[in-house]
């Protein structure tokens, strides 16, 4: 099957960097990258020869830009200082903002950018050899200074210091050695392989060498599929033949900390576009009954395509809004509840930002306590459908433990009927994947 390659690789001497990020500086704070490159990008009117993979490298650009762009404001700070003083790098981070980077030349910007990237300044006049020696200078001593534990550190991989004391939770409650934490922060730095889940029945080899066989940079780690560079799934045969889902492999293992026997009742809560539901239902085989709900109808709708698509029949779906508890379907009601209750919470995401680098500069601590207040309402109101003897799964995709074990000890010290079974961070460090949290609680007979 012939197929269009797309870039692998950003190409940061591509001059239509310079108008793609001064758009960018206009977009209104808060935007998510992937939607404007998705709506933005055609509108520009650049030209392009082969207009895919053209726009693949300039969006493979933009994700490095928004990985490192407080990065490059902390280079061009320290290139601008007068003397060699050390910056208290604590102090400069508490006041910056994305925004600040609006008045920077942006040629200067993909410089610095192409030096942390690539190790060296894009082609082009506009970087001539002498005039950037200062800079080269002053990245190499910044490059220099990073060593474990710094403010440093935590910039030149593209976190911002501030969250430290968050990353030391993190390390605390995962019993992390130093080994591990570096791992974390350095693997902030790429973004993970797409990884795939397969139907029931399908065999993983003959999937692999057919994804393979289109152009699909496709490997087996030990039972799980990934695409490296994950592009181009879609167009291939397995995908359209329906043999596979794309689901990052932390999300998999979510949906397998559900375990569900067929002919069980099972609802997931806060069921979005029906991921987990769908790695669920699989393991149900049309026997019992799965009700996905969520506050958004559009997510469902999406949910209801995708079930089709995998021939799940047992799956139904309405709104549910966790101001007001569920009322149970006259199924669940004779048995007195759920056999498992799902409850995948609204949260900061934190663990996506590998994937989505530019979502970590949308993470507050305002917005982290209001989630925090919305996952314990979520969890309040699901807690009274899981029947006596049946399991409660708490999950997110953050790794903040406010999200995650500090919810679950909310929860259990709220609820005496409910006990903790297990809970873990799953994916990055451990695997190079998304990190998400799961916690299984059960509730007595
Ligand atoms: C982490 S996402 C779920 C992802 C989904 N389970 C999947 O695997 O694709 C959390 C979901 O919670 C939903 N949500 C947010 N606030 C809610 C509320 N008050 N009641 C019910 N669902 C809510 C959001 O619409 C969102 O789809």
């Amino acid at each position: 099957m012939k197929q269009t390659q797309k870039a692998s690789a950003p190409n940061f001497s591509d001059p239509r960097l310079i108008e793609v990020w001064q758009e960018w500086q206009k977009a209104p704070p808060g935007q998510a990258l992937d939607k404007w490159l998705k709506y933005q990008l055609p509108k520009l009117h650049l030209r392009f020869e082969d207009a895919k993979t053209e726009r693949a490298s300039l969006a493979l650009a933009m994700i490095e830009a928004l990985r490192f762009q407080q990065l490059v404001a902390a280079c061009e700070c320290a290139f601008e200082q007068e003397d060699d003083a050390p910056i208290d790098w604590h102090a400069w981070d508490a006041q910056w903002q994305p925004q600040q980077l609006a008045p920077m030349d942006p040629t200067v910007f993909w410089g610095w950018l192409s030096l942390r990237v690539e190790g060296k300044l894009p082609n082009g006049r506009a970087y001539h050899q002498f005039e950037w020696q200062g800079r080269r200078h002053c990245f190499g001593s910044l490059s220099g200074a990073v060593v474990a534990g710094s403010p440093l550190q935590l910039l030149w991989h593209g976190l911002r210091p501030s969250w430290r004391s968050l990353l030391d939770q993190r390390a605390a409650a995962s019993g992390w050695s130093d080994r591990d934490r570096a791992h974390f922060i350095t693997r902030q730095t790429q973004t993970p392989p797409l990884w795939l889940r397969l139907l029931p029945n399908q065999d993983l080899q003959a999937v692999c060498a057919q994804l393979q066989a289109d152009d699909v940079n496709a490997k087996i780690v030990g039972e799980h599929l990934c695409a490296l560079g994950g592009r181009g799934v879609q167009a291939t045969l397995p995908y359209k033949r329906g043999q596979l889902e794309i689901q990052d492999l932390a999300s998999q293992q979510i949906a397998a900390a559900v375990g569900v026997q067929p002919g069980q009742k099972v609802w997931d809560a806060c069921a979005g576009a029906g991921g987990k539901s769908l790695a669920i239902a699989a393991r149900m085989h049309n026997k019992g009954s799965l009700y996905a709900t969520d506050l958004h109808e559009h997510k469902l709708t999406e949910l209801k395509r995708r079930a089709k698509r995998a021939e799940i029949s047992n799956i139904r779906s309405f709104t549910w809004d966790a101001k007001a508890p569920l009322k149970l379907p006259q199924e669940v009601a004779r048995q007195q509840g759920f056999d498992w209750v799902l409850v995948d919470a609204p949260c900061t995401s934190a663990g996506t930002w590998r994937r989505n680098p530019d979502a970590r500069w949308r993470f507050s601590a305002t917005d982290s306590r209001e989630l925090v207040a919305i996952q314990q309402q979520i969890l309040t109101q699901a807690a009274p459908a899981v029947r006596a003897g049946g399991h409660l799964v708490y999950a997110t995709c953050s790794w903040d433990v406010a999200e995650n074990e500090a919810q679950v000890a909310w929860f259990l010290a709220q609820h005496n009927g409910f006990s903790l079974v297990s809970q873990r961070l799953l994916g990055c460090p451990s695997e190079d994947a998304d990190t998400m949290f799961v916690a299984v609680m059960v509730r007595a007979e």
